[in-house]
């Protein structure tokens, strides 16, 4: 079998998720062999710059994207969470492994020491959506941008004497860095992930029916399921990262599906959690679009 070429940001987070899938797709062939292709993209090369500066999310994809309509490279492996709304044409998310920890999680700096349930927290998050939500749930929180990779930005908590940061759960976890932190799990009541958190998105080219036989062999059909739920609601409020948006939708004990909106007009403006329950997940989604969006 030929080598196939799979390209992905060159983040240690994004390595080892393409490790992961690498992994997961010598189970279902033993002889496939694969050749990992790092990519430094826009939004690892201007680190200084705000995100909603330079293109949005999608800055993390792009280029990855291009070097598959090139066919330098034959798959791809992103954090779905980073793929924006509309795909280029042409390509497709072929699978998506299971899921992993969907939350945010809230690292505290152990260097502070604990100043009391009332005092005032500076935390590092450039997401508004994160600042959105913990405004409401925590008023004793003060926001400063940060910006990096997950090493950066623990680092840059210490640095900076911030009181804390939020990072997804997923990425601490598939670097197996939780347990050595002090941390606070979010609840998605509490703080809805972002659309697509903590999934892993295999993308290649329409036309390669036989790689997509293969790559589709490493689907997981709740995940499958969650991301077409959670894009369907963001395709339709057309979503970057300039709006507080996010969605959580997942399978219940009794096999219905809960689907988790939350939505605000700005970073300042309250927003409004809506939950959804029901048998049909993309239905949930298509309610709750019509309820929140303008
Ligand atoms: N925006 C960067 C990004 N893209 C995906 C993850 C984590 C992994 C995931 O959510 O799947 C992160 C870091 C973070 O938000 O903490």
């Amino acid at each position: 079998m030929k080598t196939l070429r799979v390209g992905t940001r060159s983040s240690a987070l994004a390595l080892k998720q393409t490790e992961l899938v690498i992994e997961a797709l010598k189970r279902v062939d033993p002889a496939v062999n694969v050749e990992v292709v790092g990519i430094t993209t826009k939004g690892d090369r201007l680190v200084h710059v705000p995100l909603t500066q330079i293109g949005g999310k999608g800055v993390f994809v792009k280029e990855v994207e291009a070097q598959l309509l090139d066919k330098t490279i034959d798959f791809a492996v992103h954090s779905l969470k980073d793929v924006p709304a509309r795909l280029p044409e042409g390509l497709t998310i072929v699978a998506t492994p299971k899921r992993a920890n969907p939350f945010d999680c809230l690292i505290w700096n152990d260097d502070k020491p604990f100043s009391g349930t009332t005092a005032l927290l500076v935390i590092g998050t450039s997401s508004v959506r994160r600042i959105n939500q913990l405004k409401t749930a925590f008023p004793n929180m003060s926001f400063v941008p940060i910006r990096g990779n997950i090493e950066t930005r623990l680092r840059k908590m210490k640095e900076e004497g911030l009181d804390g940061i939020v990072l997804a759960a997923a990425g601490l976890e598939r670097m197996d860095y939780l347990n050595g932190l002090h941390t606070l799990m979010l609840e998605p009541e509490v703080c809805v992930p972002a659309i697509g958190q903590g999934i892993m998105a295999v993308q290649c080219r329409e036309e390669d029916k036989q790689l997509i036989e293969l790559l589709s062999g490493i689907n997981d059909e709740a995940a499958s399921l969650a991301c077409l739920t959670e894009r369907s609601f963001l395709h339709r409020a057309n979503g970057n990262c300039d709006l507080p948006i996010g969605g959580y939708a997942h399978r219940l004990d009794d096999g219905k599906w809960e689907f988790l909106a939350f939505l605000a007009g700005s970073i300042d403006e309250p927003g409004v959690t809506k939950r959804y329950i029901g048998e049909d997940p993309l239905k949930l989604a298509e309610t709750a679009a019509d309820e929140l969006l303008p």
